[in-house]
């Protein structure tokens, strides 16, 4: 399994990573989300950048990830854009959500980049390519908010995700019962032991799905969204007990 180093947090090795969301509407706001945020260390900050109220104006977007650099300081940055389609708030155009993307990328001060599986693969290619000639790392992200596929469709869309160049394929899906819980991190597990070369984020959403926040060292997720100020996605739990829990799941399971 490859190893993913963004400044110095090896994501793909160890404990799962803890990725805190980004999600207030206004300039002042995201500041001070910015700064209580700090004060838990996560290991990445994602900007879920669909959240802001000003995002159709570029300027406002690259001032804005300017001051979130100089809050955050070395801390990994992931830029996200999340559709409306796969549970995001806002509606924009598609030579927008590239724009925007672009935007990101090329400002050099976002490590990550999240591109979703669905959108048209000339698109996905187009961004995929312009982030790796910036330096730029690509989660490859499908959401589904109603249900959980079975297990062979999860594996297919995490490998589609590998073969058109994600750096680190994700998955969320909603679970209501615990056999989507059990499908999903048994497609976790099949992905990290048979199919996959790079670290990957396999999600179960909702109550029931929160083992699969917990424990990705066990069943191969390289990476876990925990909460500080607000949740970006129903199941997501605050830092501090997260952090707790991948520490003892580290400790015992060796
Ligand atoms: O895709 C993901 C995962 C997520 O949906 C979750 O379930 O924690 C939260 C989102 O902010 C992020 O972009």
């Amino acid at each position: 399994m490859k190893v993913i180093n963004v400044r110095d947090i090896m994501i793909g090795e160890g404990m799962p990573k803890v990725i805190v969301p980004l999600v207030e509407k206004t300039e002042s706001k995201l500041i001070d989300e910015c700064v209580r945020i700090m004060e838990f260390n996560p290991d990445i900050i994602e900007w879920r950048v669909d959240s802001l109220s000003t995002v159709e104006d570029l300027y406002s977007v690259q001032r804005l990830l300017e001051l979130i650099r100089g809050e955050i300081g070395d801390i990994p940055l992931l830029f996200t854009f999340r559709t409306i389609e796969e549970g995001g708030n806002k509606k924009v155009s598609l030579p927008y959500y590239k724009e925007l993307l672009n935007t990101a990328i090329q400002s050099r001060l976002v490590d990550l980049v999240d591109i979703e599986l669905n959108m048209d693969e000339e698109t996905v290619n187009e961004l995929v390519a312009s982030a790796k000639e910036f330096g730029v790392y690509v989660v490859m992200s499908n959401h589904d908010f109603q249900q959980t596929p079975m297990k062979e469709e999860i594996i297919r869309r995490l490998c589609k995700m590998q073969d058109l160049g994600a750096d680190i394929p994700k998955i969320a899906v909603m679970s209501t019962n615990t056999k989507d819980v059990v499908t999903l991190l048994d497609a976790s597990q099949e992905l990290r032991s048979k199919y996959l070369e790079c670290p990957f984020i396999a999600i179960s959403m909702g109550k029931m799905g929160i083992i699969s926040r917990l424990a990705g060292e066990i069943f191969g997720s390289a990476a876990t969204f925990a909460s500080v100020v607000n949740q970006s996605a129903p199941g997501q739990i605050p830092i501090s007990e997260v952090r707790n829990i991948l520490h003892l799941i580290n400790h015992y399971s060796k």
